[in-house]
This record gives C-alpha cells, sequence and structure tokens, in this order.
C-alpha cells in the first residue's frame, strides 16, 4: 500500500467526493463509522470518555464519533469544544449531537479536574490540516493531557504531528497516544523512526476513498501489510532434494558470543534453506553440535573459503571485531558477488573501516539497530533526518538497507522505502536480530529476492513472537529459543 502526502490524502478525500460521488459530510459519516466499529470491538462501553475536538474536521469526525457511540450504549460521554464555530462539517455535526451529550468549551478543566483513572481520552483536535507547532492554549492542553492517566487515542493523526513535516515536528507538543486511528493510508509521520512512538498503535481503517486515485498517486514509500505476505511464499515441492533449497553460508560467532551465532543458524535453517555451513572458531565447535547437529562447521582462519557452492551469506552476529575476523569479512565483502545480509559486528566493522563501501553492490542488504545505524553514519544521535540519510547512504553506496526498530523500514538501493508493523514488545530482547538476520539469510539461499526475502523474514519473526507470546502468556518471558520454535507456526498462519 502507498503512503501519500497529507496534500495526496487532501486530493484522494476531494477525488472520492467529486467521483464517487459522495457529499463531504457523508464521508466524514462513513469516517465515524469506521471510527465506531474500533470502539465496539476494543473499548468497553462503561469506560467514561472525553472526546476532544478542534474546529476543523478532524473535529467534526470527534462530533460525529460522539453520536454513534450515544447511539451503541456509551453513556459517560463529554465532549470538549475549542470553538463553538468551525468548518461547514464540524458544525454540521454540532448540530446532529444530541444536548444528552455534555459540551463544554475547552478551559481550564485539564488543569484543574480529577479525571477518573480509566478514563478515555479521544484526539479530535487536529488531523491532516495541521499547518504549523501547536502554541498557546493548544500546547498547553496536549501538554496536560500527556501528564494525565487513562487511554488515549487519537482520530487520523496525534494532534500536534505534522502528517509528512517531520523535521518541523516539536516532539514535546505532540498528543502522545496509545493508539492511533487512521483513515484509509498511513501517514509518513505515524511510522517515521522519528516520530512513530507518538501513535502508539497503528490502526488503519478503510473508509472507502476512491482506488484509482491511489492508483495514480506516486509516491516513494510504502506499507506492507501481513496480508500481503501470503503470496511470497513458495510452497515446498514433493520431488525436491536439499540441493533446490541453497546452501547457506554464515560467518558468525565467537567463542564469548557464540549465542548469536547459534540464533541466526537456526534460524536460518527454520526458514527452509536447504543447507547451512558455519564459519566460527573451533573452540566453539562442540557446543555447535550439541545445540544445532544440523550444522556444517568450517574451523576460521584468516582468509576466505571458496565461495562457489553457496547461494547466500550472512555475516556479523557474535562475529567479534578482531584482526583476522576484519580482514575474513574485508576478503569476503571483495570476493562475493551474490546476496549478503550484513549484520552486528559486520557493520561495526563497516563503520570502522568506510572504504569496504567501495565493494558495496545492491546485493548487500545491511540491517542495522539504531545504535549500529547511528555508528555508520558517523553521528552521535539520530535526529529528524535519520530517514533521509539512510536513504541518501543507499543511493550513495547502491546498497539496501533495513533500519530496524519497532517499526522496521526497508530502504532499497534506488531509495524506496518500505514500512513493516509486523513485531511485537516481546523482541525487544537481545537475540530478535540475530534470529531476523539468519531467517533472510535462509530465504535468500532459497532463491527469494532480495525484497521478498526481507519481507517474509520480517513477518516470520513477527508473527513468531505473536505465537510465542500467546503461548507463554506475556511478552516477558519470551525468549529467542521460543520465537525459533514457532517458524513453523508462523509459516502456516499465511
Ligand atoms: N475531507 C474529508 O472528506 C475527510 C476528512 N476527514 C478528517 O478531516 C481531517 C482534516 O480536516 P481539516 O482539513 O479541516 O483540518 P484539521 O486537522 O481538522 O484542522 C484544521 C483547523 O486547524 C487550524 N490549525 C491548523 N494548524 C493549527 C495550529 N498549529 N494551531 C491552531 N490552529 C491550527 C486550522 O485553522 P487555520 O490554519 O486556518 O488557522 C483549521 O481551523 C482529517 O485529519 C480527518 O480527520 C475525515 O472525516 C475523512 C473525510
Ligand atoms: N518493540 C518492538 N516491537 C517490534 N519489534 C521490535 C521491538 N523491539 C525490537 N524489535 C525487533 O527486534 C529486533 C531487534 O534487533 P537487534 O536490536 O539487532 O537485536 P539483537 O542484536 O539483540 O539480536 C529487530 O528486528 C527489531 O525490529
Ligand atoms: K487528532
Amino acid at each position: 500500500m502507498k503512503i501519500l502526502s497529507i496534500s495526496q490524502t487532501q486530493a484522494a478525500d476531494r477525488y472520492t467526493i467529486e467521483h464517487e460521488p459522495i457529499a463531504s459530510l457523508d464521508l466524514m459519516e462513513r469516517a465515524a463509522q469506521a471510527l465506531l466499529v474500533w470502539f465496539l470491538q476494543n473499548i468497553d462501553p462503561a469506560r467514561p470518555i472525553v472526546l476532544l475536538c478542534g474546529k476543523g474536521n478532524n473535529g467534526g469526525d470527534g462530533l460525529a464519533l460522539a453520536r454513534l457511540l450515544r447511539a451503541n450504549g456509551y453513556w459517560d460521554l463529554r465532549v470538549f469544544l475549542v470553538d463553538h464555530k468551525g468548518s461547514p462539517d464540524f458544525e454540521a455535526n454540532l448540530d446532529r449531537l444530541g444536548k444528552d451529550i455534555l459540551q463544554e468549551l475547552l478551559q481550564d478543566q485539564l488543569k484543574q479536574e480529577h479525571f477518573p483513572a480509566d478514563i478515555v481520552w479521544v484526539d479530535a483536535l487536529f488531523g491532516s490540516g495541521l499547518s504549523r507547532v501547536l502554541e498557546g492554549r493548544y500546547a498547553e492542553w496536549i501538554y496536560q493531557i500527556n501528564e494525565r492517566s487513562g487511554t488515549k487515542v487519537s482520530i487520523d493523526l496525534p494532534s500536534g504531528l505534522m502528517g509528512d513535516a517531520i523535521a518541523q515536528t516539536d516532539l514535546l507538543r505532540v498528543f502522545k497516544a496509545d493508539y492511533t486511528l487512521t483513515f484509509q493510508y498511513p501517514k509518513l509521520a505515524l511510522v517515521h523512526p522519528y516520530t512513530a512512538a507518538l501513535a502508539g498503535q497503528l490502526e488503519v481503517l478503510d473508509i472507502g476513498l476512491h482506488p484509482d486515485y491511489l492508483q495514480s498517486a506516486e509516491s516513494s514509500y510504502s506499507w506492507m501489510s501481513l496480508a500481503d505476505i501470503q503470496s511470497i511464499i513458495k510452497p515446498r515441492k514433493k520431488h525436491s532434494y536439499k540441493g533446490d533449497y541453497g546452501h547457506a553460508y554464515l560467518l558468525a560467532g565467537s567463542p564469548n558470543t557464540m549465542g548469536a551465532a547459534l540464533i541466526a543458524a537456526e534460524a536460518c535453517a527454520r526458514s527452509g534453506a536447504g543447507l547451512l555451513s558455519l564459519n566460527t572458531a573451533k573452540e566453539t565447535f562442540r557446543a555447535c553440535n550439541s545445540r544445532l547437529p544440523e550444522l556444517m562447521l568450517q574451523e576460521r582462519s584468516s582468509h576466505a573459503p571458496n565461495l562457489e557452492a553457496y547461494k547466500a551469506i550472512l555475516c556479523g552476529p557474535g562475529l567479534g571485531q578482531d584482526e583476522g575476523v576484519n580482514s575474513l569479512l574485508a576478503e569476503l565483502l571483495q570476493n562475493w558477488q551474490g546476496p549478503m545480509v550484513l549484520d552486528a559486528d559486520a557493520l561495526n566493522l563497516i563503520a570502522k573501516n568506510p572504504s569496504y563501501l567501495e565493494w558495496a553492490n545492491e546485493n548487500w542488504i545491511l540491517t542495522p539497530h539504531p545504535g549500529e545505524f547511528k555508528r555508520l553514519l558517523g553521528l552521535n544521535q539520530l535526529g529528524p533526518d535519520q530517514l533521509d540519510l539512510g536513504i541518501e547512504y543507499c543511493r550513495k553506496h547502491q546498497l539496501n538497507l533495513l533500519l530496524k526498530g519497532s517499526i522496521s523500514v526497508f530502504i532499497e538501493s534506488d531509495g524506496h522505502c518500505t514500512f513493516y508493523d509486523f513485531g511485537t514488545s516481546a523482541l525487544a530482547k537481545g537475540g530478535s536480530g540475530d534470529l531476523l538476520a539468519g531467517l533472510i539469510c535462509g530465504l535468500l539461499a532459497q532463491g527469494y529476492t532480495i525484497k521478498d526475502s526481507v519481507s517474509l523474514g520480517l513477518a516470520l519473526q513477527g508473527r513468531a513472537a505473536q505465537l510465542a507470546e500467546r503461548e507463554l502468556g506475556s511478552a516477558h518471558a519470551v525468549l529467542s529459543s521460543d520465537i525459533l520454535k514457532q517458524i513453523g507456526k508462523a509459516y502456516a498462519s499465511f
């Protein structure tokens, strides 16, 4: 799915109004119906709800939702208005709002009143019409609600978040949502690594905007949904042989960090790769054989072996950074032209030796977490321009970057970005990145394209983590070893 700019989003609304055709007010009603469905599925009708409504169409959505909530058994509602005057659709919905719903002008209540701890705050102050950073009373309200407890739900965009002007966003003047219910397409700020956390959990609601507009709109950002994954998976053939599924080669592990290599290796094997060789320190062979007997082990020396037999390579998990490893990595980077995943210490060694990037090509996939990404860019801190810097890096060196995070972004060598929201907080633990790198390498070995390997790798990692979480009862307790065991069920779930 394409991610549209704010001006394209507004054009999509206008196109739908003109070509469906549908009245703007009826489109707002459809949006409010979609919001209502989410509330019915997620919010207990007994909970107290406060809706904060601005004077534009985002506020209009809030008013329409208040009316529908009341009609569906949500009794404890209060509507706070910024103004009684506003956009035509706002005013029409204010007229439609039953007088039995408590309406107040927003003044000092947020500072002075006590609100119950289980309150639901609905943020309908500003959406895609926000044109500048919030100031004065608006900034003050946002600040006060952010300090309050309760569940916070933003309509379309958290107020204060500029949909696609990331550099202009002041992170302290944005409503901090637990959920953002956005219409039809994700907006860049909702998935961008600098601002995504402000949106909480993102839900994309279909409000039936005209598909022709989306088809013709140009965008270099897209959003992958789990529904897109099934078509990527290649079934395993009955009359097949291990040679049909590729031989993966891992340069990973050292005596103190063998776990990372073994997690990556097991993920690689469970992804379906036919054969797997691990080049690692001799002292670790016993541990490797007992943990993963399927492995073929190769003793590490400072020269790369003949690589002809291999289909894909992964370098980095638990590798260490000593001189022997460094020269071995350099030799591999220079000589190997096939698909290759570079993770962990391989990234740290590239950061220390930027001249290695002269050998880069479109078959390289670098998979940094934010710390590694900073090192690759030579920065102390990642700011609002981090995605642009990543795009520039990919174009300059003609390689691919997977920026990992709670939402991950895959940047291709032509600068196109794909965003993925497949994971869970169970993955916020050592080992998850090794597991992902192993999966991607195993998929590359089976002949999946670079993009499909990344997409399917992320989908398997995310779904397997969800399944492990379900089985163990909580994200807290999930280990990479638990996630590895769920890879089969993750495949079956698509
Ligand atoms: N069109 C459709 O069919 C559909 C649209 N939908 C909904 O409409 C939303 C977009 O609505 P919108 O365009 O009316 O803008 P919105 O975000 O409500 O704010 C505009 C108001 O804010 C003001 N303002 C701006 N910045 C400000 C600031 N820093 N500080 C203070 N004020 C500021 C601005 O005033 P001005 O800039 O003129 O001063 C204006 O009064 C979209 O997000 C979705 O929820 C859905 O119903 C689906 C169908
Ligand atoms: N809160 C989260 N939600 C979803 N995915 C997450 C979250 N935290 C981490 N991840 C994923 O877990 C992996 C962590 O990778 P990394 O930091 O390299 O771990 P390690 O080096 O310990 O293996 C990445 O794929 C990242 O996208
Ligand atoms: K909002």
